[in-house]
């Protein structure tokens, strides 16, 4: 089977974009893997398809799948992605486009030229949500690394993520720490790793080590979730702008209650075929 795709990338996060409005396949697990592995497929962090919608009242189903062929339930930087996309590929017209994923339906507002604003929803604290194995909702909590203990926050966007607060993160042991908190016991689903530097209650610089994936040039829902740790904690304002080795993010959360608002690039790579 041959099938068309889009390079994209948000902010240096990669992906490899598949149309199934207009082309018929069925993607597995290991189609997957092929697509995202850089040695032989495509390269890419994550898989993005769109589909059509299941219900009447949403434009279309959003999928996306990490490197390691799994399928998780939100990405931030492939939301925006997947705007400009169905845009350009003339599967919408429309500028407010929803869309149904797994833990829910977001909206996207396609602004000017490579801009995309996503209503991430709201940011989620009690453990059960995350999921996390505590007794009950705390500030942080603290993670039993053996030779270390972590103190982290602890968010979901969607999906789950566990956010330290470090002095510098171009000195942050990421590589190290990252698949030893992505894979905590007290994280039942796994958990994308953020390492958050606050230069300013308005700047931070975050590096993630994304589930299923390493370490990307940039995560969406991790600066999201690192932002409302920050506010949560009482160390940032309103809007937040997010530096990551990839780009730049703006991220706006008013406060409990309130949904995450995210601003950010979209850019094209290239277009080809595979054969799967
Ligand atoms: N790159 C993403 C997040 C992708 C999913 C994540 N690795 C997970 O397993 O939850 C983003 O921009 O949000």
């Amino acid at each position: 089977m041959i099938l068309r795709f889009t390079k994209m990338h948000g902010a240096g996060n990669d992906f490899v974009v598949i149309d199934l409005v207009s082309q018929r396949c069925k993607l597995r697990s290991r189609d997957i893997r092929k697509l995202a592995d850089r040695r032989f497929g495509v390269g890419c962090d994550q898989v993005l398809v769109v589909e059509p919608p299941s219900r009447p009242d949403v434009d279309f189903r959003y999928r996306i799948y990490n490197a390691d062929g799994g399928e998780v339930e939100q990405c931030g930087n492939g939301a925006r992605c997947f705007a400009r996309f169905v845009r350009e590929k003339k599967l919408t017209a429309k500028k407010r486009i929803s869309v149904e994923t797994a833990c829910g339906v977001i909206v996207l507002n396609a602004r000017d030229h490579d801009q995309v604003e996503v209503d991430m929803g709201a940011p989620r604290f009690e453990p059960a949500d995350i999921p996390l194995r505590a007794e009950q909702r705390a500030a942080s909590y603290v993670i039993d690394l053996g030779a270390q203990q972590l103190e982290v926050g602890a968010v979901s966007m969607g999906n789950p993520h566990a956010i330290l607060r470090v002095d510098n993160v171009d000195t942050a042991d990421v590589e190290g720490l990252g698949p030893q908190i992505e894979r905590h016991q007290d994280f039942p689903q796994r958990v994308n790793a953020g390492f958050m530097q606050v230069v300013a209650e308005d700047t931070i610089r975050l590096r993630v080590f994304e589930r299923g994936v390493g370490e990307t040039l940039a995560c969406g829902t991790g600066a999201c979730a690192a932002v409302a740790y920050g506010r949560s904690r009482g160390w940032l304002s309103e809007t937040v702008t997010v530096q990551l080795p990839g780009g730049k993010l703006s991220i706006t959360w008013r406060g409990e209650g309130h949904n995450v608002m995210m601003t950010g690039p979209t850019a094209v790579v290239f277009e080809g075929t595979i054969k799967l």
